[in-house]
Formats: structure tokens, sequence, C-alpha cells
């Protein structure tokens, strides 16, 4: 059922000390609370197996909070009011009597939501350990991160442990972009615009890039990263369900079950990449030394850390098709990498030229239109069209220019929430259309699972290319030989 209102609840945090509670949960409660969107008795615990005291942890979630948000964005009344909400307990997650300890905490009757910003490999033995407790009524949410496993089979293990003690509709699997507001939009820009809705297949649309790049390294995080890898971490999470969200014929309303049937239904038409396809379909690189913004930085295998043989990718480009009625000869290019000259994501819906040209042939291969769509930074969507150039000398000569929509220059200036305060917010109003259900999980672990095994029968290290550039140049080349190119024009 969803809530229309925020309603009561505890709030558990399994691994509050840690990177994720720290950089994004914490500051996102903090802005919901700031926005007034933390009902007056909403309640917080931060469980972790650090010895420390609930006043401590309230310090260092001042410092933090300073540190992630702004020293300006703290308000000490604000503050004040956010922390009184905050508790701590010490508990190791395998301590099975420990445990007993939480329920004299939780407010009875409230909605429970426990959220394990913890490894994977806790999720099973937490959720086992709170069924010996009071915490597994159906007024519990459990809220989980990705990955799900790092392969279908480990991730079959973690949904099943997971499913031994939860409903399904009680589990809300996060994947951070499906909160940002912009890949939100996308639900919009297609479903609520039947100029789009009527262009949306192959008969119109020649072939669509999605591009999420960073500038970032992996950031202190090679212990993770160096098992995971770009495919596994970013593409069959973040880029899948972007993919999805562009790929999935309209659901019949705004349900959860309606949007995430419509995405399974794409992701079981992905067509295999196999063994023989991948020279031409898939790209793996890793980045050495270089520079990012200004100054230099070490390459993959010198990070701290690091294993210096590892031919984990840190990049990826990838050619994907999907085999139904809708897109039958559209390619969907795909890269992502770390490293890359700066920080975007955006789709570029390639539009087919019109049947019959008549202007300049010097100028056709300006005839396709196509719609851009900025997920991140400068969050917008243009639409490039052909107009006529002025002046009289001109003629009939073509110029392409964009109908913009920035967000922030269009729309009221309003802060654009961090993808977490959507999410959280979401949760505890039990609506679960951002969140990924196991048969997506399992879909797209499917499909990313034989390029991997693709890659571990080739033994082909993956390609280099320098910090601070668009990968390999083989990238460039698997798009060439289509006769197209990466959408420079950011
Ligand atoms: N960090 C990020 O940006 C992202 C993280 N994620 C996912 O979020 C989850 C958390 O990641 P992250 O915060 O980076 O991980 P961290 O390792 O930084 O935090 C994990 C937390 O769990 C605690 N913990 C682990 N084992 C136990 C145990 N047996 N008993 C008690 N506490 C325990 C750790 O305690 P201690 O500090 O004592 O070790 C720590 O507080 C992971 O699933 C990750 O994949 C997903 C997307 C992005
Ligand atoms: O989930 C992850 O996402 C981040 C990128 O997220 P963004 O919101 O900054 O675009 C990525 O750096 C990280 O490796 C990955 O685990």
């Amino acid at each position: 059922m969803v809530d229309n209102q925020t309603t009561s609840c505890d709030l558990m945090v399994f691994g509050a000390l840690g990177n994720l509670a720290k950089r994004k949960l914490f500051p996102a409660l903090f802005q919901l609370d700031r926005a007034g969107l933390l009902a007056p008795d909403n309640r917080i615990l931060a469980i972790a197996r650090r010895n420390m005291t609930t006043e401590q942890v309230r310090d260092t979630l001042r410092e933090e909070l300073e540190a992630q948000l702004g020293l300006d964005d703290i308000d000490d009344a604000v503050f004040r009011q956010f922390v009184q909400r905050v508790d701590y307990c010490q508990l190791d997650f395998n301590d099975t009597e420990g445990f007993s300890e939480l329920n004299g905490w939780r407010t009875p009757g409230n909605q429970l939501i426990v959220y394990m910003a913890t490894p994977p490999s806790m999720y099973g033995v937490i959720a086992r350990n709170l069924r010996a407790q009071d915490c597994c009524t159906d007024r519990t949410r459990v809220v989980v991160e990705k990955p799900i496993g790092h392969d279908l089979d480990s991730s079959r293990v973690v949904n099943d442990e997971l499913a031994e003690v939860y409903h399904e509709s009680q589990l809300f699997r996060i994947d951070h972009y499906l909160g940002k507001e912009t890949v939100q939009n996308l639900i919009a820009l297609r479903f609520a615009n039947n100029l789009f809705a009527s262009q949306w297949d192959q008969n119109h649309i020649s072939h669509v890039e999605i591009t999420v790049a960073e500038s970032v390294g992996i950031e202190g995080r090679w212990g993770y990263f160096d098992k995971a890898g770009q495919l596994r971490d970013m593409i069959q999470s973040h880029l899948l369900q972007l993919l999805c969200l562009i790929a999935m014929d309209p659901p019949s309303d705004l349900s959860a079950d309606s949007i995430r049937d419509e995405k399974v239904k794409v992701l079981k038409a992905l067509k295999p990449i196999t063994r023989d396809m991948m020279d031409q379909y898939v790209v793996r690189g890793q980045y050495t030394a270089g520079t990012s913004e200004g100054r230099p930085v070490p390459g993959y295998l010198e990070e701290e850390g690091a294993n210096r043989s590892s031919s984990t990718e840190t990049f990826v480009a990838l050619k994907a098709e999907i085999d139904n009625w809708r897109w039958a000869g559209v390619p969907f290019y795909i890269r992502t990498g770390k490293r890359l000259p700066e920080k975007y994501s955006q789709i570029i819906i390639h539009f087919k030229p019109a049947p019959h040209y008549i202007f300049d042939p010097d100028q056709k291969h300006l005839a396709n239109n196509k719609l851009i769509i900025r997920l991140q930074p400068d969050e917008g969507m243009a639409l490039k069209i052909l107009t006529k150039d002025q002046g009289l000398d001109k003629g009939m000569r073509l110029r392409q220019g964009p109908l913009e929509l920035t967000f922030s220059e269009t729309f009221e200036a309003e802060r654009i929430p961090d993808a977490y305060e959507r999410l959280l917010w979401e949760i505890m109003r039990g609506n679960q259309y951002l969140f990924v259900r196991r048969d997506e999980v399992e879909h797209a672990w499917r499909w990313v699972d034989q390029i991997i095994r693709n890659w571990q029968d080739s033994g082909e290290p993956p390609k280099r290319y320098a910090a601070g550039t668009w990968g390999p140049v083989a990238s460039i080349a698997m798009i060439t030989r289509d006769g197209r190119s990466w959408y420079e024009d950011i």
C-alpha cells in the first residue's frame, strides 16, 4: 500500500558508520528533516560494531554533515532536531543474541524500516537474526544496496536469503540512478508527451547512445572495485536501468509492478553477446596514469592497495541490441568509465532522416534530429532540429539548432534533491516503483554474465587508456564501423 503522507516510522541503519551511510544516507535524512518530511516521531537507530556512544556518534554526524553538505547548509536548530532522532547501538551482526537489544528501542506499532548499508554477504545473517526478534512483521520494509551478488548464481543466493524472511513486497533494492530526478523524468518525457511516444521505435529512431562518464578513479575502493569492475558496478545496474527506461513499452499505469513488468520484458529481449560477437560489440579498458582536472593521477594498477597484475576493467563500451518489434535493428551504444575527462551522464536519441531529402547534398549529414537528454550535470534536454539559415545570401542552407530546456533556468531554481532523499522518501511511503524487483536483477545478471564469461574464456587483457581521455580508441572504432560516432557536442 502506498502512503500519501510521511508516516511515523523507526529506521534501523545497519552499517551506519560506513562510507555509504556517511556520504549519502545521513545527509539525505537530514535534508528530509530540513524539508519537514520526517514525521515528528521518526527515529533512527545507527547500528555498527565500533565501540561508541550515542553522543559520540551524534558529534561525528555533525562533522560529516558539515563536510558533505557544506557549512552553510547546517542550521543549528534543524541539526539539533535531527540528531535527537538518532541513537547508536553497538552490535556485531553475527551476534544473534545481541539482536534482542533492538526490540527495546522500537516504538510499538510503528512502521519499521531496516536499511542494510553493509556488504551484501551480511544481508542474510541480519535478516535471520531479525527474524528471531519482533522485526519481521508485515510492518517491516527492508532496504538493500547494489550490487546484489556478483553474478546470477550469487545474486540468487542473496535474494533467496532475503526471501526466506521477507516477502518481495517488503524489499526495496536500491539502484540510486532511479532516484535521480532526471532519470524519473524519462518516464514523464516518454509517456506524457505524445509527440515522442509516437516516434519511439525502429521506424523513427536509428540508434541510441548512453554515456555515463566519471572523472573520478576508484576513490580508495580498490578492495570492492577490483572484484567488480565497471561492467558489474555500473552496467549491470545503472546503465541497464537507463536502457530499460528508454526502451520499455508504455506501462498501463505508474504502479511499481506495471513499470517493472515492462522493464523485465526489455531485459529478457536483450540479445546475448556471444563469444564470436565480442570483437565487434564490446570494448574493455583500464586506465593508466594521466591527468584529471589538470593534475597528474596514477593509473589503476598504481592506485592505493592495488594488485599490479589486475585485469579488472575501468571502462566498457558496448553495443546492445533488443530483439523485439519496437527495437529490431536499433543499436544501443553504451559506454561508461572512470577517469574520463569529465563527469556527465547523457542519453542521445538519434532519429532517422526524413524519407526523401531535398536540400543541399553537402548538408545531408545534418539531417538527423537528435534528442539529447542530460541526466547530470546541467540537467535538461535539447532537441536538435534543422532550420533555414538566416540571410538573403543563404538560400535554403540549413542550420542545426536546439530546442533547449535547461531545468534550472526554465523552472524555479529549486534545489535538485539527491537521489537518496527521493529513495528514502519513497521507502517511507511504501512505494516500490523506484526499486528493482528480483527478476530485473536476475535478468540483468544473465546478460552481463555471458560477457564476463567471454572475457574469461578469451583471457585477453583490457585495453589501456590514459586517465583523462575518452577510453580506448577501440571504443571509437566500434561505433565508427557502423558509420556513426559518439556524440560530442556536450
Ligand atoms: N559507498 C558507496 O558509495 C556505495 C556503496 N554501495 C553499497 O552499500 C553497501 C555499504 O557500502 P559501504 O558503506 O561503502 O561499505 P563500508 O565497508 O564503508 O561500510 C560497511 C559498514 O558495515 C559494518 N559492518 C560490516 N560487517 C559488520 C559486522 N559483522 N558487524 C557489524 N558491522 C559490520 C562496517 O563496520 P566497520 O566500520 O566496523 O567495519 C561498516 O560500518 C555495500 O553493499 C555497497 O556495495 C552501493 C553504492 C555506492
Ligand atoms: O553505484 C555507483 O555509482 C557511482 C556513480 O554514481 P553517480 O551518482 O556519481 O553518477 C560510481 O562511482 C560507483 O563506482 C558505483 O558503485
